[in-house]
């Protein structure tokens, strides 16, 4: 069964105490709440606290979007030029990649995700600092052939204004960077809300921030428990002209809602429930290992993750045979060791979710081939990395998003009725499959009713990609030339009168 690691294997960890901030910055000033409320941060591994932050209030929310509209309106940040932008994020992006390390442990204590892909994320979340950089410069407009005389038709980009970014515990750097290098880089002014759960990352990236000259106010974190009402600021102050929100659909919704009366621009990056399907054509061995990747990335907590497994009669028994032994040689543990793949889950709600929907499938006759069971002789977090078969469609672990080490499993017959039930949901963020058959090929990632295709490949992330979904999954697109679009607006100047001779 699954291998797990002796506390005497943990590897040492540096002290990681300079990058780590306990207050809130709003203003260019490092603070604690006007309520002198904190609240504590503990790493799911061990349930240790790492760290008491500031609970903020909404008056302090009120505040932080105060420094946010007076900086937009400064200037030391209105007068810069596009180039003076681009160098600030380039050196933004310098310093993150100097304090990888210190920033990878910080991560790892706070999400539980394993060392080696928290130092992937920060490669990856700085990845969007170093894009948005480079696209800072090529923010064009038009100008567009008249249809009358003597007149031009000019067609700018400028700044939305104040962007308020609210972002989740499972990357905890890289949906941020996604989110203000591509607002920085339009011209915008924000304010993040990271998760309750994994504070100490934005603090950490911010403090870098200020290291790279951003001027104060520029970047404002507002750390808090108190996500609904301060949310319901953001979405109701005249001063935010955009909200971006990566989380849940639920969530997504009531912003989406909330925002309707103000009219705000809205980026909605919210919860999957994607297929992924091995069609007999499919070279199963890379089908197996694009599985691996997708499923078990940060211990199948990723919006992308694959969420639902269709598979084709005639390779049926050789992937299930192959990915179980896979499944079975995991090692489970502290994230902070550095060969442990599947660290905890990030906190309890989390667990009774993952655990009950592999007890409802039970119920519902499924077959539980590895795993289904919490592992609290690791800690009280750690649930097995579970294979479930013969998934009858009424099951919540077909019907809802995972977010958990699950790999849910159902055999098909035929193309027609694999791409049917890939679509049978009212997510569509990514969907993945292998075949090596071209024609198929094109069918079927023309089909599939998602934002986001990965063929033959389990992991598609990347900066130059735009990043989004369709259906409940989202509006808007992150990363790419996309990914600025949510931070401008299209002014059109009308010449006219003009006098050519
Ligand atoms: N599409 C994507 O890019 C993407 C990326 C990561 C996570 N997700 C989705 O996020 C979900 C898991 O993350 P989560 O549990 O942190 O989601 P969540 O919606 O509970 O929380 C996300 C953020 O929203 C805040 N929040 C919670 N209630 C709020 C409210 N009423 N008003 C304003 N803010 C509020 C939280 O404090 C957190 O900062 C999954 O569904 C996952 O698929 C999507
Ligand atoms: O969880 C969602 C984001 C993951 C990613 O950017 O690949």
């Amino acid at each position: 069964m699954f291998r797990r690691l002796s506390s005497l294997k943990v590897s040492r960890m540096r002290g990681f105490s300079a990058l780590v901030q306990t207050k809130a910055l709003v203003n260019g000033n490092w603070i604690d709440s006007s309520s002198r409320q904190t609240f504590e941060v503990k790493n799911p591994a061990t349930g240790e606290v790492i760290g008491n932050v500031p609970d903020m209030t909404v008056e302090d929310a009120q505040q932080a979007i105060d420094a946010a509209k007076q900086a937009y309106e400064s200037k030391e940040w209105r007068a810069l030029t596009a180039k003076d932008r681009s160098n600030m994020l380039k050196k933004w992006h310098g310093l993150i990649e100097k304090h990888a390390q210190e920033i990878a442990e910080i991560m790892t204590a706070e999400s539980g995700k394993p060392i080696n892909e928290a130092k992937g994320e920060v490669v990856y979340g700085n990845a969007f600092v170093e894009w948005f950089a480079e696209e800072a410069r090529r923010i064009y407009g038009e100008i567009v052939p008249s249809g009358q005389p003597n007149r031009e038709v000019i067609v700018m980009k400028q700044p939305i204004g104040v962007a308020a970014l609210i972002t989740p515990w499972n990357f905890p750097l890289a949906m941020i960077t996604r989110k203000a290098g591509a607002a920085l880089a339009a011209g915008c002014t924000v304010v993040v809300k990271p998760s309750e759960d994994t504070p100490l990352t934005a603090l950490a990236v911010a403090k870098l921030a200020e290291q790279a000259g951003i001027p104060k106010g520029v970047i404002n974190v507002v750390t808090t428990k108190k996500a609904a009402p301060i949310g319901e600021l953001f979405c109701k102050s005249p001063d935010v002209r955009g909200i971006s929100f990566t989380g849940s659909t639920q969530v997504g919704k009531l912003l989406f809602r909330n925002c309707a009366d103000g009219i705000k621009r809205v980026c909605l990056e919210l919860g999957g429930n994607a297929p992924f399907i091995v069609f007999d054509s499919a070279n199963v061995d890379k089908a197996v290992d694009g599985a691996m990747a997708s499923k078990f990335r940060n211990c199948g907590q990723t919006c992308v993750s694959a969420n639902r497994f269709f598979v084709q009669e005639g390779v049926y028994d050789k992937f299930v045979t192959k990915l179980k032994e896979r499944v079975e040689a995991l090692k489970i543990g502290d994230g902070k060791c550095s060969d442990v793949q599947i660290g905890p889950l990030i906190n309890k709600m989390q667990y009774d979710k993952v655990s009950g929907f592999v007890e409802d499938a039970r119920n519902k006759k499924a077959n539980i081939i590895v795993g289904g069971k919490g592992l609290q002789e690791v800690g009280d977090l750690f649930y097995a990395p579970t294979i479930v078969t013969d998934v009858p469609t009424s099951a919540h672990i077909y019907t809802e998003e995972v977010f958990g080490p699950v790999v849910s499993i159902i055999k098909f017959k035929d193309e027609a009725e694999a791409v049917q039930k890939a679509n049978d949901t009212q997510r569509g963020l990514a969907g993945y499959f292998y075949s090596e058959n071209l024609q198929q090929v094109f069918r079927v990632a023309k089909r599939l009713e998602v934002g986001m295709v990965g063929v033959n490949e389990g992991i598609i992330s990347a900066p130059e990609a735009p990043f989004g979904g369709v259906k409940e999954s989202g509006v808007g697109r992150e990363g790419s030339s996309h990914g600025i679009d949510d931070y401008v607006d299209i002014k059109y100047i009308c010449m006219g009168n003009l006098k050519y001779d």
